[in-house]
Parts: structure tokens; C-alpha cells; sequence
């Protein structure tokens, strides 16, 4: 059985990488520079320098070589993805869609597998999720995630574990994928606490009132509490909020330092606390660790503002 990996950056490249151990993985890149790039240099310089590409590995921006797998994991940052699904819906019917990004939707509010599941209706939905920076994996460090699929497939979860990636499988997709998304939310917050100096203290109890929002919408949504609670959620909020690695991390940090941050680094939480503070107000749910995220990511308020109004929120019960 043979896989491909639709996006080759440095995510997409540490699974082509990691995968590359059970068998021949395809990774498609849309630039064909990029691909020539790396077919000359052996690496993804762009992406994920210092990571050879194995021989397993073949590189190529032709969609169709990518199609010759029945599994593709999609490995995009979220906001490009309902705009992939539109262009190659026909072909990736029948196909299982692994969503490997994290994030909602900004236009429509959805998360990779109900958007899959919206542009692609023949394919076969999943999500992979969790606490694993793409050089960690890359260089065959252990790490576990957690693999979300409807039906509950043991199949997929031994097909895409290799021996230092150690998959969790659930049919919680909504749960898995919420994790993955809401946590880089507070991981700008907790960035912003340490770059303006703000003490270890404060970044803890950010991370736990931003664990009870986590709980609070997703449940509202339809996850399984138990699922925020593993990789998918607890897990990867801890990671990203502790991890200079991180780079939504990075993003809070320079906000909190009022230093400048390249536009061009993915960071998936600015665009998900949009859409996560629509989602709430929707439903009528405060999630004001979540609203100041936003607040700050669209300049609209200083990190000293943001700090005085959680702390003069009414006190309450835990
Ligand atoms: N880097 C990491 O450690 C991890 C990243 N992720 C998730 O993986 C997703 C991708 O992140 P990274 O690979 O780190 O980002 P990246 O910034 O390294 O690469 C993004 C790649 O997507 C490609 N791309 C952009 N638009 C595209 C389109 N329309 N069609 C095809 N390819 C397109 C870009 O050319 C680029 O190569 C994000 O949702 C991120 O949260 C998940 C776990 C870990
Ligand atoms: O999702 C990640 C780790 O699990 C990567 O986090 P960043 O996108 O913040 O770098």
C-alpha cells in the first residue's frame, strides 16, 4: 500500500519522511521549482533543511503522481485547504483524506472533516493530530499522536504508525481536530505572557483557563470530553505553549515583546481565534482567553489591556 503527502512543508515533509520506513511515499509540492529544488539538494531547504529525503521518498508536482495512493494525507495549512478541495474534488473521490492541519475553516466555520466531507463526498474522512513538532519526527525522535476516523479503522492507524511514530486511534474526529486547532490559541497567549515578561506563573494559569475554553466549546460542538483530554488536546496545548519550537509560540512571544514576526511563518491560531470567537459568540459561550488572542492578533489591543481586563473579570467558581 503506498501513501502520498499533498503539501510539502515541513510537516508534510516530516511524515513523507517518517512514512518513508513502511514502504515508497510520494510528496507533492504545487511548485515545480520547489520540486527541482529539492530533487537536486536531497532536502527540503525551504522547509525543513538538514532532513535527507530517503530514497523511499519521490518528489513531484504532479497531482496525478500523488493519486496513485489510495491514502493522502493532506499537510496544508487550513486556510489553503477548501480552495485544494475545490480544484481536485473529482479526482480525490473514493480516496482517504488524512487532514493533518490545524485549524477551522475561516469562511465556513468547519473543520477539515466536515469541509472534506462538504467538497469531496465520496472520500473517506480522518484526521491525524497531536503533540509533534515536523523535526522531531523527522529525525525519528518518539513521538505519539492521535489518529480520528469515523469508522474506526485499526487498518489506517497501522498503516500510517512507523516505529518511532506511535498512533492512538479514536472515533472522536470532531474532538481530535478541535484539539488540534484551539490549542495554538492559547499557545499565542502563552508566547505573549513570556515575551512581555509576564512570569511562568501567569502562563500556567492561562494554559488551564484556556483548557477549560478548549472543553467548553468543543463539547458544545459535539466532542468527547475524554478526547480533549489526550494528545489530540491536552497534549499538543502543552507542547506548543511550553515549546520556543513553536511557532505560535513565537507569534505571542514577539507580541508580547513588541518585537516584529515574519508573515510569511505559517501560524495557524491568529486566523483559528477568528473563527473559534464566531463560533462562541454564535453560541452564546464566553471564551475571553480566546477573544483577547484575538484581540491582540489584530492589534486592536495591548498586551497590558488584554492582561487588566482578565484580571478584572467578575470573580467566579472554578
Ligand atoms: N510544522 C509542524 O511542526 C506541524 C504542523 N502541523 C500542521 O500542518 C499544517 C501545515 O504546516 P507546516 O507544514 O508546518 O507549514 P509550512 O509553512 O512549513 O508549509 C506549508 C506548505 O503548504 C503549501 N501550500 C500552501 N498552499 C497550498 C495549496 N493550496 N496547495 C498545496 N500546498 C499548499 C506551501 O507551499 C508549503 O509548502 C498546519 O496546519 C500545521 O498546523 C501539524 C503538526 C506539526
Ligand atoms: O502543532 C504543532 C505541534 O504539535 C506545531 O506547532 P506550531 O504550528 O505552533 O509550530
Amino acid at each position: 500500500m503506498s501513501i502520498s503527502v499533498l503539501g510539502a512543508g515541513a510537516f508534510g515533509t516530516a511524515m513523507a519522511v517518517t512514512l518513508s520506513q513502511n514502504g515508497p511515499v510520494t510528496l507533492w509540492a504545487r511548485d515545480a521549482e520547489h520540486v527541482q529544488a529539492m530533487r537536486e539538494s536531497g532536502e527540503n531547504a525551504r522547509r525543513l533543511p538538514g532532513v535527507k529525503l530517503p530514497e523511499n521518498v519521490t518528489v513531484s508536482a504532479e497531482i496525478a503522481d500523488a493519486l496513485q495512493a489510495e491514502t493522502l494525507l493532506l499537510a496544508m495549512p487550513m486556510q489553503k485547504m477548501a480552495g485544494f478541495l475545490d480544484t481536485h474534488s473529482d479526482t480525490l473521490a473514493g480516496k482517504t483524506l488524512v487532514s493533518c492541519s490545524k485549524g477551522i475553516d475561516l469562511s465556513t466555520g468547519q473543520g477539515p472533516t466536515a469541509l472534506i466531507r462538504a467538497k469531496v463526498p465520496g472520500a473517506r474522512a480522518a484526521v491525524l493530530t497531536g503533540p509533534s513538532f515536523a523535526g522531531d519526527i523527522a529525525r525519528g525522535l518518539p513521538t505519539a499522536l492521535t489518529l480520528a476516523c469515523a469508522d474506526h479503522s485499526e487498518e489506517l492507524q497501522a498503516e500510517l504508525s512507523t516505529p518511532t511514530l506511535r498512533l492512538y486511534r479514536t472515533t472522536d474526529t470532531t474532538g481530535a481536530e478541535l484539539g488540534g486547532a484551539l490549542k495554538n490559541v492559547y499557545a499565542i497567549a502563552a508566547g505573549t505572557v513570556i515575551g512581555a515578561g509576564l512570569g511562568d506563573s501567569a502562563r500556567a494559569a492561562l494554559m488551564t483557563r484556556g483548557f477549560a475554553e478548549m472543553l467548553r466549546i468543543a463539547t458544545e460542538l459535539g466532542a468527547r470530553p475524554e478526547t480533549l483530554s489526550g494528545l489530540s488536546g491536552f497534549g499538543d496545548l502543552v507542547l506548543t505553549c511550553t515549546s520556543a519550537q513553536s511557532r505560535n509560540f513565537r507569534l505571542g512571544h514577539a507580541i508580547g515583546a513588541g518585537e516584529a514576526f515574519d508573515p510569511s511563518i505559517t501560524v495557524e491560531g491568529a486566523a483559528t481565534a477568528q473563527a473559534l470567537n464566531k463560533l462562541a459568540h454564535a453560541r452564546g459561550l464566553e471564551i475571553p482567553v480566546a477573544a483577547m488572542v484575538m484581540a491582540l492578533t489584530e492589534q486592536s489591543i495591548s498586551v497590558d489591556e488584554a492582561m487588566q481586563a482578565l484580571l478584572a473579570r467578575p470573580l467566579k467558581e472554578e
